[in-house]
């Protein structure tokens, strides 16, 4: 019989990618697809979700006819996802009804100022374990009813469904038969308690979204559905896993034991630490989630979101043209010693754990008349360590946890001077693994142990294969100075307003 493989769909904030993934956990065939990014006011970020569901179509297809394989190969699929970013659309017709709001846009800021003032941060803490912030779904759902044309009438006839982009794919795959999320999604919607597992219908009055619009909550690995078979030459084929992309990264990692932390550098930067069957509170700003809900146990993870990591680096390339490639980042950080005290805070929509502080925005210090290029471009990708060592205290804060070794992944933990200053700046070493395409390996795996392909979690965590160890090789005494120097630029940065 012929080799199977696991299809996973990364749908990311830049790119949508389609991976088959081999038993031994490799990758055997990538494509991948950028979308337009839509940047209509300061900090608003918006997709268009059926170009989302366009280049996933188009990713599938690809990557089927360049490894030239037969569907029936194809033992299940799976789909992780830019978390929070929220659709709504018409069940009857399938056509989204306003733009899909990114999570990272802030275009409800003010919204979420209103709910903060009127104090109700702690009861949607206690509930969610999130914070009230434009990152979440709840408020965006809010946002699209009351903002776009005959909307709300019609999500209170029962005619409008809202999901993240997990449940607006499974509803395309399905021929628009299934509207499904998993816990993970869930989770970053503000409106589902991750305590008693159910959406909240005190959260619901108070972001004023209809029941009706949620998808049902599954878990991260079952099958859910199969594909349409008029979609994808003529195949049903099981969707058996869902997650959100960070927890899917965690699983990915092979982070199955409490304590074990990965953060991946994409977009943005999300530091998850596995937390078990215990979810812990936090009291720096960390969010407690949902790690993944298989076979009736949910596991919790803290979490440390950081909102621009290497969208700064897109930035450097596609705004200020300074860079052709996000790769070259690397050689021209390389190119000089130091920064020579420039410093870059990439607060673009705000800034994220700790400080949780929407109204930022970004800012450059310390420039001289000897400022070159490769000093800004340096100071740019240091920005995504500082930031990450800015998460690293207060989740070593909150759960007492200090930690010994950090897992890398995600698409600029390619970039080698990133990696060593990361090791440089935290003093512990940075693993990286052999596959970097940790997120999708997650999804690949949630949805293999539901068809049998994989049998157990020691299986996954045996194929996990390190690339490269970053070892720590700054002084104590530089680590502090420089990174007193970060602190203070986040200061000046969030000062000025
Ligand atoms: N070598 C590199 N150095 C620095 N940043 C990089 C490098 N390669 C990719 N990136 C950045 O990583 C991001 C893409 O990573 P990826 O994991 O695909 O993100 P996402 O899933 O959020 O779309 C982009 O923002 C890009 O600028
Ligand atoms: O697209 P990424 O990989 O930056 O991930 C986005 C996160 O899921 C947002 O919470």
């Amino acid at each position: 019989m012929s080799e199977r493989f696991i299809l996973a769909i990364d749908q990311g904030t830049t790119s949508s990618r389609a991976i088959l993934f081999d038993q031994a956990g490799t990758i055997r065939g990538v494509a991948q697809k950028e979308f337009p990014q839509y940047f209509p006011q300061d900090g608003w970020v918006l997709h268009d979700a059926m170009e989302i569901w366009e280049s996933v179509q188009n990713v599938i297809a690809q990557v089927i006819v360049n490894q030239g394989i037969r569907v029936e190969q194809i033992a299940a699929i799976g789909i992780t996802n830019q978390r929070e970013t929220t659709v709504v659309w018409d069940r009857v017709t399938g056509e989204p009804v306003y733009f899909a709001i990114v999570w990272q846009s802030r275009q409800t800021a003010d919204l979420c100022e209103e709910l903060k003032a009127a104090g109700y941060s702690d009861v949607v803490r206690a509930k969610t374990g999130l914070l009230i912030d434009a990152y979440f779904s709840g408020t965006k759902v809010k946002w699209i009813l009351d903002h776009v044309e005959g909307t709300r009438a019609k999500a209170e006839q029962g005619q409008l469904l809202f999901g993240t982009i997990d449940t607006w794919l499974l509803w395309k795959l399905s021929g628009e038969q299934v509207h499904i999320t998993d816990y993970t999604n869930a989770s970053r919607t503000l409106m589902f308690n991750i305590y008693d597992l159910q959406w909240d219908d005190d959260l619901l009055e108070l972001l004023t979204v209809p029941r009706s619009m949620l998808p049902t909550v599954h878990s991260s690995s079952e099958i859910y559905a199969y594909t349409d078979p008029t979609l994808f030459f003529g195949a049903a084929i099981p969707i058996s896993g869902i997650a959100g992309d960070q927890q899917a990264a965690l699983f990915g990692q092979a982070c199955f034991e409490p304590g074990m932390v990965k953060n991946t550098y994409g977009t943005g930067c999300f530091m998850l630490m596995n937390t078990g069957e215990q979810p812990v509170r936090s009291t720096h700003g960390l969010l407690t989630t949902i790690a993944w809900g298989i076979s009736g146990k949910i596991e919790y993870a803290l979490e440390g979101s950081i909102f621009v990591a290497g969208s700064a680096i897109q930035w450097l390339r596609d705004g200020l043209k300074m860079l052709t490639t996000a790769a070259e980042s690397e050689a021209y950080a390389q190119r000089v010693d130091s920064t020579e005290g420039v410093y870059v805070v990439p607060a673009f929509v705000g800034l994220g754990t700790p400080y949780w502080d929407s109204e930022a925005r970004g800012a450059v210090f310390g420039l001289t008349r000897g400022t070159q290029k490769e000093h800004f471009v340096r100071a740019t990708v240091e920005s995504i360590a500082y930031q990450t060592k800015d998460v690293l205290a207060v989740m070593e804060a909150d759960s007492g946890i200090s930690l010994k070794k950090l897992r890398v992944d995600g698409g600029a933990a390619a970039n080698q001077f990133l990696m060593q200053f990361q090791s440089d700046l935290l003093g512990v070493p940075v693993e990286r693994p052999l596959v970097l395409e940790t997120t999708a390996l997650g999804a690949a795996y949630l949805a293999g142990l539901a068809v049998g392909f994989w049998t157990d979690r020691m299986q996954i965590s045996d194929n996990w294969m390190l690339d490269q160890t970053f070892l720590n090789t700054m002084d104590n005494e530089v680590r502090s100075r420089l990174y007193l120097g970060w602190q203070k630029a986040v200061f000046a940065t969030r000062a000025f307003k």
